[in-house]
């Protein structure tokens, strides 16, 4: 006799799981400790940074990311700015000693934006250099979290790319970057400027957000990108979001408030979520 299923198969089916996802849903942490002048010992299971810098004006705060990072990569033009900005950080001393001592570990891009000086003398030094001109279809970005990826993930578990200069300048460009951190769902990657930071949350984790408000909010956003965010819920924001629905073109959570040391958020779509980074 052929199985018919039952009519509540399917229902009992979905809510079993739905129950299931729900238990195993696991919660995932994220704390801002990277803009301290200290990394805090106690700052649960530790994390290994990769600093990305792209080509933009670098932030203030750009030794303090070298200093927590392990590893230095530059996109392409970006190591214009480490050679021509960095110096000007330490004044009091002399430029080729901060060059030294401040030598990316790679460049990667289609290095139509590195300059042949900047080149030689990074090359002169040991950096490596990834040239893929041949990628016209990918951002310089791209390819240099995709080089973390599938060259540095298995030395450094537990990675998280900071990306420093991707924020204001082109719009297209800030699209792109942004387009990167949803193509990497998996991945750690937070974009900075001198005024915010940028994370994507995975809908399949719930967050635990600690913030540091020495260096960062009040003000925050939560958006969704790409799809409809059906239910939302926070907790620790001025507006929380209860089962809340947000799209593009309708309800975005802009201008919201951080009021707690800990914010949480659960959704059913990925969000990005989006804090200001304070001035000292
Ligand atoms: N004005 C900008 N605003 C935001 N991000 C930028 C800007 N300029 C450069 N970037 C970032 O720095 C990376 C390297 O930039 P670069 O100028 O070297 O190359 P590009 O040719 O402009 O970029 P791509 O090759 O990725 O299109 C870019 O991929 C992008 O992520
Ligand atoms: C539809 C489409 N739009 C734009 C580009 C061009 N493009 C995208 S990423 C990139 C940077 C390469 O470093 C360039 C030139 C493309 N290939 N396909």
């Amino acid at each position: 006799m052929m199985f018919m299923p039952s009519p509540f198969f399917n229902l009992s089916n979905r809510i079993s799981r739905g129950v299931r996802k729900l238990a195993t849903m696991s919660l995932t942490s994220h704390s801002s400790t990277f803009l301290l002048p200290n990394l805090p010992a106690d700052d649960g299971p530790a994390l290994t940074y990769a600093l990305v810098i792209l080509n933009q004006s670098l932030p203030k705060f750009t030794p303090l990311l070298w200093k927590h990072a392990k590893v230095h990569i530059c996109a392409d033009g970006g190591a214009n700015r480490v050679f021509d900005e960095l110096p000007g950080m330490f004044p009091h001393e002399e430029a080729s000693e901060i060059r030294k001592r401040y030598k990316p570990y790679a460049i990667k891009g289609d290095m139509d934006s590195i300059r042949t000086d900047v080149l030689d003398y990074y090359r002169g030094l040991g950096t490596k250099i990834i040239d893929e001109s041949q990628d016209q279809d990918t951002t310089d970005l791209n390819k240099c979290v995709t080089y973390i990826r599938d060259s540095l993930n298995s030395e450094h578990p537990n990675l998280c790319i900071l990306v420093t200069g991707a924020l204001g300048g082109r719009f297209d460009h800030e699209m792109g970057n942004i387009n990167v951190i949803c193509c990497f769902p998996s991945m750690r990657i937070i974009l900075l400027s001198d005024d915010s930071l940028i994370q994507l949350l995975p809908s399949k984790h719930h967050h635990k957000i600690h913030i540091q408000s020495l260096v960062e909010g009040p003000h925050c956003g939560l958006i969704p990108i790409g799809t409809v965010a059906g239910r939302t819920s926070t907790t620790g924001l001025q507006w929380n979001l209860d089962n809340t629905e947000m799209r593009f073109g309708g309800l975005v959570s802009t201008s919201n408030i951080v009021k707690e040391n800990i914010v949480t958020v659960q959704s059913d779509s990925d969000l990005l979520w989006t804090i200001s980074i304070k001035k000292d």
